[in-house]
C-alpha cells in the first residue's frame, strides 16, 4: 500500500517576481470532517466543493467500506452522502498516509456490529495511534492487546457505551477530534478529558467543535482540556467547503520571497483553519498582507526578516515556514512543534537534512528548529512522501538554481493539481512581466 516515487521534478525558477491569482482547492480538514459527520448523520447530506485528493478519496472509500453510500457529481462539485442503518463490518480500510483517515474512521468503525481491519502505507505504521486505540477500548470497543500502531483490527458494537474517557493528546489533536466527531453517537455520549502536555493544533479542535454545533450537537468545551458531547442525533446538512488555507501557503510565500504579489480568492473572513495564521506569519517575515472581497493578497518586499515563531497551533505550516526562514536576513527559530516528528514523516529531521544539503545550517531543538540562512545551492530535495516537504522544496526552487524534487507526486495527498497550479502561477508572472516591459 505504499506509493512509488516518480521521476525527479526540476523545480522551476521564478523568471520574474511572482504575480498571480491562485485558486486553491477545498480544505482537507474540513472535507474529511464533513464526510465523517455526514456518515454519522440522521439523513442524507450534501458536500459541495469538497477536496478531491488522495486523503479525501481514501476517506470516501473507507466510508463506503462501512456501508455509506456516496454519489459524486463532478459537474455540480457535489457529493451526496447517505448513511447506512448500521455500519458494515468485515472490510479493510486503507488509511494511506492520512492522519484524518487513520484517526477519524476507527471511532466510526467502533459502531459497526463486528470486526473492521485497518491498514496503511508502511510509512504510516510509525504514526502515533496508541492513544486512540486505548480510548476506543475504554469506550467499549474490542481492540487486541497488542494493537498500538497500524495495521490493526477492532471490533465494534452499534450500542458502544462511550462515557468518561481520559487521554493524553499531546502527540496529536486528531485524537481529540476523532473521538468528538463520533461522540454524540455513543450511548452515553462522551466526556473527554486531556491529561498531559499542551494539545497541539487548537484551531483544528475548534473546527471540530464548530462543525458539530452546526449539526445540532451539544458540545461543552467551557473547561480547559475537557469536552463534553451529549448523546443524540447529528443533523444532516448541505455544506460548502472552504479553500485549504494551509495549501495556500507555498503560493502566498512565493510572493513573499520573490517580491511579487499573489492573491488567493475566497479567503474566508472567519475560519477555524490554522492556515489563516499565514496572514500574521507572512507579515512577520516582512510581507504586506491584506484581505478584501477579492481574497487574500500578499506582496513581497526586498528583504525577508528572521522570525521567532511558536507554531504549536499551526504546525502543519512548518515546512513552508522553514523554507522561507532559510532565505531570511538572520537566524530564525520555530518553536513548540515537537509532535511533527509524528507527521507524514519526521518533519524536523527532514527539514534539517534537506535544508542543510542545500547549504543552510539548521539544528533541531527539543521542540523545533533553529535556521541559520547561508548561500543556498541546488541539489536533490527529498520529499519523504510528504506533500508539505514538496511544497517547501518547490518554493526554494523559485529562487535557488537547480533544485530537483524526488517525488512531486506526493503532493496528490491533498492537492493533485499542485505542479500544474505552480507552473501556471509562474507562467502568469512571465506574461505580466512582458506586458509591463512592453
Ligand atoms: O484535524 C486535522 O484536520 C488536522 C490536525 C493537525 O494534526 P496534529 O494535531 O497531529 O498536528 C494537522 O497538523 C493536520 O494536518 C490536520
Ligand atoms: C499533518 C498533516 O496531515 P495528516 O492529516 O495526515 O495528519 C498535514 O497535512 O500537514
Amino acid at each position: 500500500m505504499t506509493s512509488t516515487p516518480t521521476e525527479t521534478w526540476p523545480a522551476p525558477l521564478a523568471p520574474a517576481p511572482i504575480r498571480a491569482t491562485v485558486t486553491v482547492p477545498g480544505s482537507k480538514s474540513e472535507t474529511n470532517r464533513a464526510l465523517i459527520l455526514a456518515a454519522l448523520a440522521d439523513g442524507p447530506s450534501t458536500i459541495r466543493y469538497g477536496l478531491d485528493a488522495r486523503d479525501t478519496r481514501l476517506m470516501r472509500e473507507a466510508l463506503r467500506t462501512l456501508g455509506v453510500k456516496i454519489t459524486e457529481s463532478a459537474a455540480e462539485h457535489a457529493w451526496r452522502i447517505e448513511p447506512p442503518e448500521t455500519f458494515t463490518a468485515g472490510g479493510t480500510i486503507d488509511c494511506g498516509l492520512a492522519g484524518t483517515v487513520m484517526r477519524f474512521v476507527p471511532p466510526v468503525a467502533a459502531l459497526a456490529a463486528g470486526e473492521v481491519a485497518f491498514d496503511a502505507d508502511e510509512q504510516a505504521y510509525r504514526r502515533p495511534m496508541d492513544v486512540l486505540l486505548n480510548a476506543l477500548r475504554d469506550c467499549g470497543a474490542t481492540v487486541p492487546d497488542d494493537a498500538s500502531t497500524l495495521p490493526f483490527r477492532l471490533a465494534g458494537r452499534p450500542d458502544l457505551p462511550g462515557g468518561v474517557i481520559t487521554i493524553d493528546a499531546s502527540t496529536s489533536s486528531q485524537f481529540v477530534s476523532a473521538l468528538l466527531l463520533a461522540g454524540a453517537r455513543f450511548a452515553q455520549g462522551l466526556d473527554l478529558r486531556h491529561d498531559g502536555k499542551d494539545v497541539p493544533s487548537q484551531p483544528h479542535i475548534d473546527m471540530t467543535v464548530a462543525m458539530l454545533r452546526e449539526r445540532g450537537v451539544a458540545v461543552d468545551d467551557s473547561e480547559p482540556a475537557r469536552w463534553v458531547v451529549s448523546p443524540g442525533p447529528i443533523a444532516a446538512v448541505d455544506v460548502v467547503i472552504e479553500p485549504d488555507l494551509s495549501n495556500a501557503a507555498p503560493f502566498l510565500a512565493a510572493a513573499a520571497i520573490t517580491g511579487g504579489t499573489v492573491t488567493v480568492p475566497n479567503w474566508p473572513e472567519h475560519t477555524h483553519q490554522p492556515g489563516d495564521q499565514l496572514r500574521e506569519i507572512l507579515a512577520r517575515f516582512g510581507a504586506a498582507v491584506g484581505r478584501n472581497d477579492s481574497g487574500l493578497t500578499v506582496i513581497g518586499t526586498d528583504q525577508i526578516h528572521a522570525v521567532d515563531l511558536d507554531l504549536r497551533e499551526a504546525s502543519e505550516l512548518t515546512p513552508v515556514i522553514a523554507a522561507i526562514a532559510a532565505l531570511a536576513d538572520g537566524t530564525s527559530h520555530i518553536r513548540n512543534v515537537a509532535h511533527i516528528r509524528g507527521h507524514e514523516t519526521d518533519r524536523l529531521a527532514a527539514l534539517e537534512a534537506e535544508l542543510d544539503a542545500l547549504g543552510a545550517h539548521v539544528t533541531q531543538t527539543d521542540d523545533g528548529l533553529t535556521i541559520h540562512p547561508r548561500l543556498l545551492g541546488g541539489g536533490l530535495w527529498h520529499c519523504y512522501a510528504d506533500h508539505r516537504m514538496a511544497h517547501a522544496g518547490a518554493l526554494l526552487g523559485l529562487v535557488v538554481n537547480d533544485i530537483e524534487l524526488d517525488d512531486i507526486a506526493c503532493t496528490g495527498k491533498t492537492m493533485p493539481e499542485f505542479a500544474e497550479l505552480w507552473q501556471s502561477m509562474i507562467n502568469s508572472s512571465v506574461v505580466d512581466q512582458e506586458s509591463t516591459d512592453a
